[in-house]
This record gives C-alpha cells, sequence and structure tokens, in this order.
C-alpha cells in the first residue's frame, strides 16, 4: 500500500493534472463531455483503467458532466495511485472531447 501524501506534495501533484482540486484527503475534477453518451463512454473506458489498476474512483453522472473523487480508502487519504489514476482520467477526458 502506497503511503498517503501530505498536503505539499498533493499540491505539487495538482499542478501536474488538468483541473483537479483537493486536499490531502481526497482530490476532485468536474469534466464535461459533448453529449450524454459521450459521458458515459468516458466512463466505461475509466472503469477499465481503474479495474486494471485495481483502483476506483467515486463518480457521480450529471447529464454530460461527469463528478469525479479520488482517495485511497485503505490508506484513508490520497497516494500516489490516486495521481496516477488522476492522469489516466485527464488523458482519457482529452480523448473524447470532454473538458
Ligand atoms: C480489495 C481491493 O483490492 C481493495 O478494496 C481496493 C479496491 N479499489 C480501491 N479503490 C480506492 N479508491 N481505494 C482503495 O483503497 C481500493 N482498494
Amino acid at each position: 500500500m502506497p503511503q498517503i501524501l501530505d498536503e505539499a506534495a498533493v499540491l505539487a501533484a495538482l499542478s501536474g493534472l488538468d483541473n483537479w482540486t483537493g486536499d490531502f484527503k481526497q482530490i476532485r475534477r468536474t469534466l464535461t463531455a459533448p453529449d450524454f453518451p459521450t459521458a458515459i463512454r468516458i466512463v466505461d473506458v475509466i472503469a477499465v483503467a481503474a479495474e486494471d489498476m485495481n483502483h476506483h474512483p467515486d463518480i457521480d453522472i450529471r447529464w454530460r458532466t461527469l463528478h469525479i473523487a479520488l482517495s485511497t480508502h485503505d490508506a484513508g487519504g490520497v497516494t500516489s495511485l490516486d495521481v496516477e489514476l488522476a492522469a489516466d482520467i485527464d488523458a482519457i477526458a482529452r480523448q473524447h472531447g470532454a473538458k
């Protein structure tokens, strides 16, 4: 299990991601897809990446808008797994024209 990142490490990680915010407990991003089917496709691609990592986000689906939250439940805060999956999510969003 990776170590929890401290506040400074989380802030440094956030600076390398697209529009993520948060703190040592959780990081969050909202993205908006071009349409609802694309939003669901994005969720599907994220699901495969998450399953491959055995690390899963919280996703709130509101029409074309996805609210995504990441933390490492087993560690009780943000770890490198969350930063890695956040970067993957950013790439998936870009590939599907989501902002
Ligand atoms: C047993 C299983 O490996 C664990 O529960 C995994 C599953 N996915 C997970 N996802 C997240 N976000 N945090 C975890 O600690 C976690 N643990």
